[in-house]
């Protein structure tokens, strides 16, 4: 289990999206359409701030999961790759957040 990653997600994302499987949720929101699954992600975000701000702990994991699940399908949809992303956040690391948006408010 700790060697299971968001690739492996994102894999197992990809495949079941591109299968038309009656069985399949993430065949039936990706069929649907970037509308349908960014709208569950924003359903996502809210439950996961929620659980966040009400301390339950292990609702916060639950809805963190489903929040970096239904991401990944709005990635897919929008054909990002997870590696596009954790790409700009290594390209990030040079600078300290508050250096970054102190940079942004001077331009
Ligand atoms: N990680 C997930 C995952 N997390 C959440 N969900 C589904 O997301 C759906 C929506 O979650 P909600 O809590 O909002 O459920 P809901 O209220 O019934 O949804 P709505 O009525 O609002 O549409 C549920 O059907 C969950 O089962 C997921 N579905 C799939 N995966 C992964 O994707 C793989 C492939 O799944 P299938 O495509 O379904 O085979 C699975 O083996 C998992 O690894």
């Amino acid at each position: 289990m700790a060697d299971f990653s968001l690739d492996d997600l994102e894999r197992i994302v990809g495949t079941r999206a591109r299968s038309g499987a009656a069985d399949s949720w993430t065949a039936k929101l990706y069929a649907q359409g970037m509308e349908r699954a960014a709208k569950k992600l924003g359903e996502e975000a809210v439950e996961t701030v929620i659980a966040a701000v009400a301390g339950d702990t292990k609702g916060l994991v639950s809805e963190s999961a489903d929040l970096l699940y239904h991401w990944l399908v709005v990635l897919a949809l929008a054909d990002v790759k997870l590696s596009d992303v954790l790409a700009e956040l290594e390209r990030r690391t040079s600078q300290s957040g508050l250096a970054e948006k102190a940079s942004r408010n001077q331009g």
